[in-house]
């Protein structure tokens, strides 16, 4: 079928020229971050500490505070949202009581606040079409991945995705990153880890991937730029941008 070689090789063109960011050569699997990355969840995470709070005759949080406690999975994310309050989290009951509230939470309601940051979406549509294994590595609980996608749309973009209780550890441990390359038969020299916390950049760094950082997301108030990226974009648009 000439017709389908033809339109096979202005196909391969077009890729080449939407990969030519440098943080993309010789990279064959790019694994990404979810909240703070691809998507600004705060809005629904907070509102879901702050029902939990609520639960516990707590004061209110709201968005600005629970920013800076994300990032280190939920059971921290609750903690965090506790001691805030002057609360002791060695006090194992409590703390679990109020996780499950959190988690019944944002079960309930984990999208309608969420929003996908600009670029996202153009960025996973560029990187999917021009072949590249895409991952989803995020502290999150495992069980709030699927919903989020569907709602997105995103699911198909990715060919595994793990979340902050898939494996006993969690970033900023190198394990799921090098559960994932293993997995797709990668090395670490041809993946890349895309996050927006230090967590990711360290368990990047550690798991030898090459590591890109955005600005906007959540690193507990600091600059991500201290933990010091392989690359840093403003929008994730940059890595499909063509030059
Ligand atoms: O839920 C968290 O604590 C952070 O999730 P993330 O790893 O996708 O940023
Ligand atoms: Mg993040």
């Amino acid at each position: 079928m000439p017709d389908t070689i033809v339109d096979g090789l202005a196909a391969t063109s077009q890729r080449a020229s939407e990969l030519s960011h440098p943080a993309l050569q010789g990279i064959a699997l790019v694994a990404f971050d979810l909240d703070g990355t691809l998507i600004d969840s705060v809005p629904d995470l907070a509102h879901a500490v702050d029902l939990m709070l609520e639960d516990e005759g707590l004061s209110a949080l709201g968005e600005a505070r629970v920013r800076d406690f994300v990032g280190n999975g939920s059971r921290v994310l609750v903690e965090r949202a506790l001691q805030a309050h002057g609360r002791q989290i060695d006090d194992i009951d409590m703390v679990e009581r109020a996780h499950h509230a959190f988690m019944t939470h944002y079960a309930a309601d984990p999208s309608s606040r969420t929003r996908l940051y600009s670029g996202a979406r153009e960025c996973l549509d560029g990187l999917h079409r021009a072949g590249l294994s895409l991952a989803l590595i995020t502290n999150k609980p495992e069980d709030f991945i699927a919903p989020l996608l569907e709602h997105f749309s995103l699911a198909e973009h990715f060919v595994l995705a793990l979340g902050g209780d898939t494996l006993p550890t969690r970033k900023p441990d190198p394990a799921p990153l090098l559960f994932v390359a293993e997995r797709l038969g990668v090395t670490p020299n041809q993946a890349l880890m895309v996050g927006d916390s230090r967590h990711d950049i360290a368990a990047g760094k550690a798991a030898g991937f090459r590591t890109l950082a955005v600005p906007y997301g959540y690193n507990h108030g600091d600059p991500i730029s201290a933990s010091q990226p392989d690359y840093l974009v403003e929008s994730l648009a940059a890595l499909v941008a063509t030059y």
